[in-house]
């Protein structure tokens, strides 16, 4: 017997907008995760899958003395040349998309979450998502949150935002929306909510 297609929501949003801490919150409900920021972390780590293609693309400058990739130096390389990142798009995009199928192919629960920053600017997800939630709170908060949780300077965080879907447009085409512009709390709260809605969804 061939197993039944799970049922899928996508989860996006801008950088800094919150998807991990709503992933980890859908996490402790039970929901598997599929994480697309971890697959590419893992295609990019020394011996990984995309290694060979990206330094042949962009040089060996671009990895570091393991073999893995220096993240800081395609970071400054990508963000702000867009030819540049469509080209590391490219190489990284297709095999993101076929690893998260395959593991979502492998999941067991009563739907699945599959987190994607760029769900809506890439193509190849709408078969995919059965539903489409986009995590949100308001683009200074982004900067505020990113800036403190990681080195990058506020500028570097812009550049990163001009890269993705505004915000407007996200909000438009996703068909939920949780906001974050709260408490990790109330967070947790809305979070919940959604969960009793797809459970419902995902058993009809
Ligand atoms: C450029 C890289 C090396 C920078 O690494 P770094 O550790 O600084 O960032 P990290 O991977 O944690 O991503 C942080 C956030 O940046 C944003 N982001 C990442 N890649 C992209 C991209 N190609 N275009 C627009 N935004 C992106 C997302 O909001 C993501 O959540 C890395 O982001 C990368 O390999 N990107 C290409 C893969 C990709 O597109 N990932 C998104 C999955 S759809
Ligand atoms: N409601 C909140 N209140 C306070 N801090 C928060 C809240 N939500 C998220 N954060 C913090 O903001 C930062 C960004 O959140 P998170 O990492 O979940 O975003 P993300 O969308 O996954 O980011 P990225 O696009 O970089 O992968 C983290 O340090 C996180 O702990």
């Amino acid at each position: 017997m061939t197993k039944k297609a799970p049922f899928v929501v996508g989860l996006t949003g801008g950088i800094g907008s919150g998807k991990s801490a709503v992933a980890d919150l859908f996490a402790s409900h039970g929901v598997p995760v599929v994480d697309t920021d971890q697959i590419a972390r893992d295609l990019t780590v020394a011996g990984g899958a995309a290694m060979a293609d990206i330094v042949a693309a962009f040089g060996p400058q671009f990895a570091l003395a393991d073999g893995s990739l220096d993240r800081a130096a395609m970071r400054a390389r990508v963000f702000g040349d867009e030819a540049e990142r469509q080209r590391l798009n490219a190489i990284l995009h297709p095999r993101i998309n076929a690893e998260s199928r395959r593991q979502i192919a492998a999941s067991c629960g009563p739907y699945v979450l599959l987190v994607v920053p760029l769900l809506f600017e890439t193509g190849g997800y709408a078969d995919l998502c059965q539903r489409t939630l986009a995590v949100d709170c308001p683009e200074w908060m982004q900067v505020a949150r990113v800036t403190a949780r990681s080195g990058l300077a506020a500028d570097q965080v812009r550049a990163i935002m001009t890269a993705q879907m505004p915000r407007d447009a996200r909000l438009a085409q996703a068909d939920d929306i949780v906001d974050n512009s709260g408490s990790l709390s109330s967070l947790a709260l809305a979070v919940a909510e959604k969960h009793h809605d797809y459970l419902t969804l995902a058993a009809a």
